[in-house]
């Protein structure tokens, strides 16, 4: 469903995405995990449509990210940071992003899921740095769609959060669903993931499940499988 061929991207003389090559034909949780400045959230960006490729090609359910950029609306998308207008109401948000979606929801029992009620008619710059994630999750789980983009989706959750968000991710992969995730937060890709996409060097350097990273580090623990996979490339 996702096809990726040979994607360059760089800014300046920062070369990012240097050759990257990835396909996802199945559902399930994916982790796309890579030190800080490796270019997950310029993957992320570039299968959006948001950031343009220098070269390469980009798919999305058979349809080109460059020539079929309506396919935008089957993704479900969550930004790591939120840049919400502060001056509107958390209602009139959601309403805002339902009007433009125009395709079914389901927002009310997220809303409840996720403790939103007491702060729908506040306004979102005065909001915590948490309940606007939780904002940030309604709206990018409210649609029905084939495909998740979620960046860095536990920031700033409490512990009651974090396990609603995990819910919802077990409930949309057993709907089939494929969910694209970025973190840096170990202990939950141990959990949530299917496979991890590490990138490294303008590439995918390792695609697979835990367990067959396990295997290839030799380190059963997975903290310590992920920095040896890093320290591995430069041997
Ligand atoms: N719009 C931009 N203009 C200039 N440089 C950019 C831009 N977007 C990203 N970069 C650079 O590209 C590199 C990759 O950034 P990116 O945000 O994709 O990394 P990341 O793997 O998501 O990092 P992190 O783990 O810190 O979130 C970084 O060096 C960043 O500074």
């Amino acid at each position: 469903m996702i096809q990726v061929n040979d994607l360059h991207k760089k800014f300046g003389k920062n070369q990012v995405l240097q050759g990257l090559d990835l396909s996802i034909d199945n559902g399930g949780i994916f982790a796309v995990l890579g030190p800080n400045g490796s270019g997950k959230t310029t993957l992320i960006k570039s299968i959006l449509g948001m950031v343009i490729p220098n070269k390469g090609d980009i798919s999305v359910q058979g349809n080109r990210v460059k020539t079929k950029w309506k396919y935008r609306k089957e993704i479900n998308y969550l930004p790591q940071i939120a840049n919400f207008p502060g001056n509107l109401k958390v209602k009139e948000l959601i309403s805002m992003i339902m009007d433009l979606r125009q395709k079914p929801v389901d927002a009310e029992k997220l809303i409840a899921q996720f403790n939103l009620e007491p702060h729908l008619n506040k306004k979102l710059a005065t909001l915590s740095g948490g309940t606007k994630q939780k904002v940030n999750i309604v709206l990018a789980f409210m649609f029905d769609s084939p495909l998740y983009i979620l960046d860095e989706p536990t920031t700033g959750l409490d512990p009651n959060a974090l396990i609603q968000l995990k819910q919802l991710l077990d409930q949309e992969k057993k709907n089939g669903k494929m969910i694209l995730i970025t973190s840096h937060i170990l202990q939950f890709v141990e959990e949530v993931a299917d496979e991890v996409i590490y990138l490294l060097e303008g590439k995918i350097y390792f695609k697979g499940s835990i367990a067959d990273l396990r295997k290839k580090t030799g380190k059963d623990n997975f903290e310590h499988a992920i920095a040896a996979i890093a320290s591995q490339s430069n041997d």
